[in-house]
């Protein structure tokens, strides 16, 4: 059975952040993602969680400054001490909030920041410190190609650099976070996509392209690329990602229809 997760970042926003939970669960969802829970006492989220029995499945270590554009602190040279002390905030909300998987933002590291080759050390030291935190949490850190047309000058901005990155990370608790509506964007072919990022993908999220809307509309076809994931054997959790075209129970007919299905 596929397994989706709402991202309460995007979905149900016409509800206050901790009664997306119980609305996720209502609807149908058996688990929850998000961008950033850091706004609320750990605890508190957690309560709304265990309240709606739903599954904590994501969220993102803190970005830096969000207002201001900053995307992550990964590239971000001259950090250090942010970056380590946003880990460390992470594995505790994740802790309190029985949460496996963490994405490390990469950063949009502007014209300063140093060389090509000093931008990757640093991105490739700084995960790799992640990951070493994590792990001795039992947690997973996930790496994200984001398309630049969303998000200007993301340094993670293909699928091709994620497995480069994760190869020479080198370590067994970083994994690709694969955004099939980034990725379409990025480069398409993703039937292949799929198949060939099988040994590193720990997490899958959908919307349409190219709107960002219900996953079952515009140019992809939900059905295919789910049977896809099934063939390899992918077992992982789906993050419904996507910006309601209206309300967003309105729009959950493809819930019900993929999870009504025995797959
Ligand atoms: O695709 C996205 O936008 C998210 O998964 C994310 O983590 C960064 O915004
Ligand atoms: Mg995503």
């Amino acid at each position: 059975m596929t397994r989706f997760a709402a991202n309460l970042s995007m979905l149900f926003t016409e509800l206050p952040f901790l009664d997306r939970f119980q609305a996720a669960a209502d609807a149908g969802f058996t688990g929850v993602e998000y961008l950033f829970p850091y706004d609320h006492d750990a605890a508190v989220v957690a309560e709304a969680r265990r309240a709606a029995g739903v599954e904590q499945v994501l969220f993102n270590m803190p970005p830096g400054d969000w207002s201001v554009e900053e995307r992550g602190l990964a590239t971000l040279p001259g950090r250090e001490e942010e970056f380590r002390a946003g880990v460390e905030t992470a594995l505790q909300y994740a802790h309190v909030l029985g949460c496996r998987r963490l994405h490390v933002m990469a950063g949009v590291p502007g014209t300063d920041a140093g060389s090509a080759q000093q931008i990757r050390e640093l991105y490739v030291s700084r995960v790799r410190y992640a990951a070493e935190q994590a792990a001795a949490h039992g947690v997973t850190v996930l790496v994200e190609p984001i398309n630049t047309r969303d998000m200007p000058g993301y340094h993670l901005d293909s699928v091709e650099l994620a497995r480069e990155m994760i190869a020479e990370i080198d370590h067994p608790a970083v994994a690709l976070q694969l955004d099939l509506y980034h990725a379409q964007i990025i480069q398409g072919d993703l039937s292949e996509l799929i198949r060939a990022t099988a040994d590193i993908t720990a997490h899958v999220q959908i919307a349409s392209v190219p709107d960002r809307h219900e996953p079952d509309g515009g140019e992809l076809d939900l059905q295919h690329l789910l049977g896809v994931l099934d063939e390899v054997g992918y077992t992982g959790w789906i993050g419904a990602e996507y910006r309601p075209a209206g309300e967003t129970t309105a729009g959950l007919g493809w819930l019900h229809r993929f999870q009504g299905e025995a797959r």
